[in-house]
């Protein structure tokens, strides 16, 4: 059994995030249409697909932030097709954003430490910090984890674009999320910061699964076991990395002309 194999054999049968015909409709204009897509517990995959073709539309509708028109969405076997944002957090699924939400202020541990906060149960003590919060040692482990302990007392505002995009990563991951969307996190983003960021998404602990949307395929690529490709709202196509990349249809689609 290969490594991939064996690491999703390990985190349980049944799947982490199931869509069945999910349609999203603005006006007249359909932004999904019979959306199905199953991802396994722990399976990372690759959400592809040039503007317009109903990526972001997809996150927002399994985050809860939009409605579905028509069709279910279950997380972990749950119904959560009209569960708002925060039930879905709670049971264990996060994202990051095109738009970063970091406060440049405050210092990277503050801002992993806040989000640590925020999704647990003690959030609206008032009480300062002691050395010995678990919370602080959870925020410890995700700065260690997304390559930031060197600059951990640094204000967000002083780090590279970078270490900005790794901090999101952290933020996301904060509470021991099940599932994780990652909206673009390579863009803008030097060789040198990408090739950081292929090395931070695959060493995330086994059971954690994630889609990942991403223009630079070169990343995309190497961070996931399957791929979702989308075209006008649809899934247009779906396989293993290297079938997406030979395929002709993708690459006439996706890869030739017309992307950005
Ligand atoms: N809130 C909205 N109101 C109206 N139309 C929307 C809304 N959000 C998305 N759309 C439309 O739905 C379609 C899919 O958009 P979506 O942002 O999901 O695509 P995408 O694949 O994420 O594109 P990109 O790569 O440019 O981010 C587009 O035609 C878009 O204009």
């Amino acid at each position: 059994m290969d490594s991939v194999a064996q690491r999703l054999s390990a985190v349980g049968a049944g799947a982490a995030l199931e869509l069945r015909g999910v349609t999203r409709l603005f006006g007249a204009l359909a932004a999904l249409t019979d959306v199905t897509i199953t991802v396994r517990p722990g399976e990372r995959r690759a959400v592809l697909g040039s503007n317009g073709a109903g990526k972001t539309t997809l996150f927002n509708c399994i985050t809860g932030d939009f409605l579905p028109s028509s069709g279910t969405i279950r997380f972990f076997g749950e119904d959560v097709t009209h569960f708002p944002p925060y039930e879905r957090i709670r049971r264990g699924l996060r994202r990051t954003y095109q738009i970063s939400a970091l406060f440049p202020g405050l210092s990277v541990q503050d801002n992993v430490y806040l989000a640590c906060r925020g999704v647990s149960r003690g959030r609206f003590s008032f009480l300062r910090p002691g050395k010995n919060d678990a919370l602080m040692h959870a925020a410890d482990n995700l700065v260690q984890a997304v390559h930031l302990s060197a600059v951990k007392d640094q204000r967000v505002a002083e780090l590279a674009h970078g270490q900005q995009r790794q901090l999101e990563i952290a933020l996301a991951l904060a509470g021991a999320p099940r599932f994780v969307l990652f909206d673009e996190p390579a863009a803008g983003l030097s060789p040198t910061e990408r090739a950081e960021l292929i090395e931070i998404l695959t060493s995330l602990p086994a059971h954690i699964g994630y889609i990942i949307i991403e223009h630079d395929m070169d990343v995309a690529l190497r961070v996931v076991e399957s791929v979702t490709m989308m075209h006008n709202g649809r899934v247009f196509k779906e396989g293993l990395p290297q079938e997406i990349q030979s395929d002709p249809e993708v690459q006439e689609l996706y890869l030739g002309g017309g992307h950005d």
